[in-house]
């Protein structure tokens, strides 16, 4: 079976090792949100895609869901007694590594999609890993300091000041001129099914399928499109989905985030067992819903989630 799943950072990440573990034969490509790479110290940082490596590669570092396991911060420590910042985003030794060996290659001509290939020939995270796009794209957030309005880099919204602040907008820079990877549109073309998992569906899913032609693929897929929630109980499970939602006019509800993908893409939708009282309403949407927990609490757990959203598929396929 042909998978193809929409994957931002963390939730999907964790997704991934449960959609493995459910489906081991599975042909799983993994399309990658690129819209959180940011430009540091003359290197190019890709933490969705490094999440999604490390996670199935094994090399997370367990309790954040990002950056690198056994991590030390000599180089970042050097760098800030030099006065060289910005000092707010925690890049570790190991890390940097790969940061390196990303900008070295891309420097050389190699665009993304091949640099993440030969990084996960490191990794062999059991999936194929592609960016969304090889061209350059940043999400940046409008917000108010200090009485100004200022756009800054969606990682210094997110690290720096904790989503502390409301997000006025949320700015995908560079996605209408962007082209989808070589490989994404193929991958859904010949997919067998397409999920989307519990990413926030502004910044990771919604990034990805603002990049021209991604939307419109999944869409024309006459195969089941099947998503998980990232809201349980009307708060995000992790993260600050919640705040980014606010701002593009969204409730942070399970059914208000299906309503928001639309039927036009989704044609399933899981909600955990709290918001079992949402089905109704996202059925009235025309897209098929089922309640079932959806806490990744470990890889068993994410996998039972797996299982469901294959199954739901399955139901759809059959409708
Ligand atoms: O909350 C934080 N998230 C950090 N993240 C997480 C990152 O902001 C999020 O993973 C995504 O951008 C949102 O999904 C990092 C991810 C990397 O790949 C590399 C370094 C960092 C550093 C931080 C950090 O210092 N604090």
């Amino acid at each position: 079976m042909r998978i193809v799943v929409l994957a931002g950072g963390i939730g999907g990440a964790r997704f991934l090792r449960g959609l493995k573990r459910a489906a081991p034969d599975a042909d799983v490509t993994v399309i990658g949100n690129t819209g959180d790479d940011i430009h540091l110290f003359g290197l190019k940082v890709c933490p969705d895609l490094d999440t999604v490596m490390y996670t199935l590669g094994g090399g997370i570092n367990e309790e954040q869901g990002w950056g690198r396991a056994d991590e030390t911060f000599h180089v970042k420590e050097e760098l800030t007694a030099y006065g060289a910042g910005p000092s707010w985003f925690g890049l570790g030794d190991r890390d940097f590594a790969t940061h390196i060996v990303r900008t070295q290659m891309i420097q050389a001509g190699y665009p993304l999609s091949a640099v993440t290939e030969a990084l996960c020939d490191r990794w062999k995270p059991g999936v194929r890993l592609i960016p969304m796009t090889d061209d350059r794209v940043e999400t940046h957030v409008a917000v108010t300091l200090d009485g100004e309005r200022k756009a800054i880099h969606f990682q210094e919204y997110w690290v720096r000041l904790r989503a502390s602040v409301p997000a006025e907008a949320i700015v995908p820079v560079g996605a209408e001129q962007a082209k989808p990877a070589p490989g994404v549109l193929e991958a859904i073309a010949e997919a067998d099914v397409v999920l989307f998992p519990p990413s926030n569906p502004v910044v990771s899913i919604g990034t990805i399928l603002a990049v021209p032609g991604i939307r419109e693929a999944i869409a024309d897929a006459d195969v089941p499109v099947v998503g998980l929630s990232p809201i349980v109980g009307g708060a995000p499970v992790r993260g600050m989905a919640d705040k980014v939602l606010a701002a593009v006019g969204v409730e942070a509800t399970a059914a208000a985030v299906a309503e928001h993908y639309g039927s036009g893409l989704l044609d399933g939708w899981l909600v955990d067992t709290v918001d079992a009282d949402a089905v109704e309403r996202v059925e009235a949407a025309g897209i098929r819903c089922r309640a079932v927990p959806l806490m990744m609490t470990d890889a068993e757990a994410a996998a039972a989630m797996a299982r469901e959203a294959l199954a739901l598929a399955e139901e759809v396929r059959e409708a």
